[in-house]
């Protein structure tokens, strides 16, 4: 049953896995918002834990950094451990100068310079989104929790680095709220399984103004999507 990459046992995912890019955030997340949290998998300190939140059977697992990553962590649980939903928690650079450092993101799409979803379409371009009923239920807790979100779409880009910025100008002014790593590689993963995928993120830095969060604001702004992610995995 083990995978090249997960080590769990049939039956120790729950069928929602919250999934940040940090494996130290997957561990925060499990020993501060879920009973009972027991680890399921560590191979390559990828860690993996199997909780609870409010009496419902919830995971959290990381997915590194990139859409290379996320694409075999998210189809080896989808795949080969029946994890039917998964909602990634990760981070951003903003690139729309009113969206705030702190802000959460509702990601509805992903545009991406990666090649995957084309490798997987036969050279054609995949509409890379999130499912509805997971972005509507992620909406309406966050409205329930006092939390201010922005839905809309993201860019996803292979380089965190970019050699031009000039991408980051163009990709906003095209819709996008913001630069992240993975989302357009989760929603490929969803389509191609038939899972239902949501991505929120947190904005850790403002790419047009050089802002950057501190990890001390990183991890108190990333607690509020954590229960904007909680509320939705037990309510979609
Ligand atoms: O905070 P996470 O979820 O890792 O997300 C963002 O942070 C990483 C880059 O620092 C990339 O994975 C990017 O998508
Ligand atoms: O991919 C990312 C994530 C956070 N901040 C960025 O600027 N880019």
């Amino acid at each position: 049953m083990p995978t090249p990459h997960i080590s769990a046992a049939p039956g120790d995912f729950a069928p929602v896995c919250l999934m940040p890019g940090d494996p130290r955030r997957a561990r925060h997340v499990a020993e501060t918002f879920l009973d009972d949290a027991r680890l399921v998998t560590d191979v390559r300190s990828m860690e993996g834990f199997t909780g609870t939140y409010e009496g419902r059977p919830v995971s959290v697992m990381a997915h590194g950094m990139g859409v290379p990553s996320v694409s075999i962590y998210a189809t080896e649980l989808v795949r080969d451990y029946g994890v039917g939903t998964l909602v990634r928690i990760g981070s951003c650079g903003s690139v729309q100068p009113d969206l705030d450092l702190r802000s959460v993101v509702v990601a509805l799409g992903a545009s991406t310079d990666s090649g995957v979803n084309r490798t997987r379409f036969g050279g054609h371009d995949l509409a890379a989104v999130a499912d509805f009923a997971l972005a509507r239920a992620a909406v309406d807790a966050a409205d329930a929790l006092g939390v201010a979100v922005r839905v809309g779409t993201v860019f996803t880009s292979d380089l965190f680095y970019a050699p031009d910025p000039a991408i980051n100008e163009l990709a906003a002014r095209l819709g996008a709220l913001a630069v992240e790593m993975e989302a357009a590689g989760l929603y490929g993963v969803a389509a191609e399984h038939g899972a239902r995928a949501l991505t929120l993120l947190t904005v850790s830095d403002h790419l047009l103004d050089d802002a950057h969060l501190s990890s001390d604001d990183r991890q108190r702004s990333f607690d509020d999507m954590v229960r904007v992610a909680l509320a939705t995995a037990v309510a979609a």
